[in-house]
């Protein structure tokens, strides 16, 4: 490749860097704008049966199940903007980080990780518009181990992963894959595209015949397996991006009510405990809007326990502290969890890979996009995934604890305009480390801690519904991470010392990070060093609002339902109580369908305000 050409592709990229941030702003300022002019018409009905905070993964699903029911009326809120058609390609998911439709958290510094970005502290990109975080991720769809859900019924009755879990993954799936027998494990009857990958590099094809040498099998981890590697099912129908939101916005239900731009503060409650509503600002004014039958928070790991503190729900201790008054004291905000990992531009190839911004700004690639659906736009970024058990033999189909993504780019290959920068990396770890790779073949092999032990909390700054709460992940609290993590480089040097990847001339990149330069390369202490600087998120934080027994320190119970209240559910990945042996979206969809049967069946009963528990246990008057 010349170097104009490269040179120019990056002025080009930089141009469209801009255009694209300016046209998110514009579609916002557009849809608020015309919120504005009809503002004088402007009323919601007064009440509705159902109230969902949040269209993202799981809100959306929810919605749409519920409002199935053409007797039952439901509004959904969501803080951000509908989006257009732009939003869907995959390819430029990444470039809506640190744009207004993403919330922009960032965790407080880490005491002994995170040491290559500014303040120790990690970015965490969230979601903020119709289809929540579904709308920056990177689509690849993966449920988990059988063993992870465990935790989400009541011990006494026993645990059925069919019955239990299945049931709902299948029923939100619409397979559109080559398969043709569905089997026991796929469907093709629900709001949420479930595909094959289509657009891959040789590297996705190179990567599994190398871990195949290796012994480990490739198979479909989503089906009666969930361990062993594969090139991943991804979220895309007709090569664009599609969550259940997009059917959301196009189903014309006159009993679903979407309204987008609000920003929902509190709930409101009857006698301290039953929710009748929420307080929201939308046009920059405050209203409040009534549900007869329930609320159900959806806002996401960071805006549901953020919702639940500012309306009175969290820990006393902390509430206190920020000057709001309890009414039910839980530990909201506990059990933060979140899938680490590292090895950002670790390998290096000798032959490219066709992945660089010259191809990615070419006409070629943007006629393939529109008029053929296909090519580098739709790429996901990730053209291989694994799952497997460091210790145990991978016949037995054990719940695995280290997960592999496959990245065909490095945070170099974009020239340092957004891959990294929106990381937070430090100039200085730019210049003396990843500078170096702008020209080359980079990929990242990324080894993810399934299960860290590392646990945060999340807690508000103030209580001010516009601050952003407090996210300390606790990243390598715990040993146990850090072990983890040095057996995926351990392997990744076994991955690409084999045949099929020393063809593409695959190499560890050997450069010292700065910062573990005194330490001697490629002994465990180096590496321990290496990933307490290059520790990174797999933007998969869950547990916020813990499922489980009031007595395990959990906020919702096994129906959703947050504990000492009536008629307020929390249904998104906040409720998940244990880390997934995957990424967390499928089964945030999946709790938009499980929640639908629990919130169904709670009305039938909802005369019963309180559980005998919460009368005798928890003290309550109901
Ligand atoms: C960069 C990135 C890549 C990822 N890649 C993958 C992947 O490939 N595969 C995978 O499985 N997972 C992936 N994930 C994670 C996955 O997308 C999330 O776990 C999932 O979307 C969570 O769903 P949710 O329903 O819990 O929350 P969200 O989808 O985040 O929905 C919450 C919604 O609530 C809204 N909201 C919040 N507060 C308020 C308020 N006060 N008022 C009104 N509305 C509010 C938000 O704007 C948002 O729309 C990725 C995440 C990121 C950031």
């Amino acid at each position: 490749m010349s170097e104009f050409k490269f040179v120019f592709s990056i002025i080009l990229y930089s141009v469209a860097l801009y255009s694209f941030g300016v046209y998110i702003y514009l579609i916002e300022y557009l849809e608020i704008s015309a919120g504005f002019l009809l503002s004088a018409f402007y009323k919601l009905d007064a009440d509705y049966d159902y109230i969902i905070v949040g269209c993202g993964s799981a809100g959306s699903t929810a919605a749409l199940r519920l409002s199935e029911n053409k007797n039952v009326s439901v509004l959904v809120l969501e803080a951000g903007p509908r989006g257009t058609s732009w939003f869907d390609i995959p390819a430029v998911g990444i470039l809506f980080q640190f744009s207004s439709i993403d919330w922009q958290y960032r965790t407080v510094s880490q005491s002994n990780s995170a040491k290559a970005f500014k303040d120790h502290a990690s970015n965490w990109p969230r979601g903020r518009a119709v289809g929540g975080t579904g709308r920056l991720n990177n689509m690849v769809y993966v449920r988990g181990h059988p063993s992870d859900f465990k935790d989400w019924v009541n011990e006494s009755e026993g645990y059925d992963y069919d019955y239990d879990i299945l049931q709902y993954f299948k029923k939100s799936e619409n397979y559109q894959g080559a398969r043709k027998d569905l089997g026991k494990y796929h469907s093709s009857g629900g709001y949420f595209i479930v595909n094959d990958q289509k657009q891959e590099t040789p590297l996705s094809s190179a990567f599994l015949d190398a871990v195949k040498t290796l012994g480990y099998p490739i198979r479909d981890i989503n089906g009666r397996y969930n361990t062993g590697f594969m090139k991943p099912q991804v979220n895309i129908k007709s090569g664009g991006r599609w969550m259940p939101a997009h059917h959301l916005m196009s189903v014309n239900r006159p009993n679903l009510i979407l309204q987008a731009n609000t920003h929902v503060n509190k709930v409101l409650f009857k006698s301290e405990f039953e929710a009748y509503g929420v307080t929201y600002k939308y046009l920059g004014r405050e209203f409040q809007v009534r549900a007869r039958k329930g609320v159900i928070l959806s806002a996401g790991v960071i805006g549901t326990p953020k919702i639940l503190m500012l309306s009175g729900i969290g820990p006393k201790k902390h509430l206190d502290a920020v000057g709001i008054r309890t009414k039910v004291d839980l530990p909201v905000g506990n059990n933060l969890r979140d899938h680490v990992t590292t090895g950002a531009d670790l390998v290096l190839l000798n032959t490219s890979l066709g992945i660089n911004p010259p191809a990615m700004m070419s006409l070629f690639t943007a006629y393939d996009y529109f008029i053929r659906s296909s090519g580098l736009w739709t790429s996901v970024g990730c053209e291989a995934i694994g799952l497997i058990h460091t210790n145990a033999s991978m016949s037995n189909n054990e719940q695995p604890d280290l997960q592999f993504m496959v990245l065909p780019i490095g945070g170099s290959s974009d020239g340092g305009r957004h891959l990294l920068k929106v990381s937070g990396l430090k100039d200085l770890v730019w210049d003396e480390y990843f500078k170096h790779y702008v020209t080359e073949n980079a990929i990242s092999i990324l080894p993810v801690v399934l299960h860290p032990k590392s646990i945060g909390t999340i807690r508000l700054k103030d209580n001010n519904p516009t601050s952003n709460p407090v996210i300390n992940p606790n990243y390598l609290s715990d040993p146990y991470d850090i072990d983890i993590l040095l057996k995926g480089i351990d392997l990744i040097k076994k991955i690409i010392a084999t045949s099929p990847m020393q063809r593409l001339g695959a190499k560890l990149n050997i450069r010292k990070f700065p910062g573990c330069e005194s330490l001697d390369f490629d002994t465990r202490l180096y590496w321990e060093c290496y990933v307490r600087h290059v520790t990174i998120t797999s933007y998969h934080p869950i547990g916020t609002c813990k499922m489980g027994d009031v007595a395990r320190d959990a906020v919702v119970g096994y129906d959703f339902r947050v504990h000492g209240t009536n008629k307020l559910f929390v249904a998104d990945a906040s409720v998940i109580p244990s880390t997934l042996s995957g990424n967390p979206n499928a089964a945030a969809v999946m709790i938009g369908e499980k929640v639908i049967a629990s919130v169904m069946n709670y009305n039938f009963m909802s005369e019963n305000r309180c559980t005998i528990f919460e009368v005798f246990v928890n003290k309550r008057f109901c």
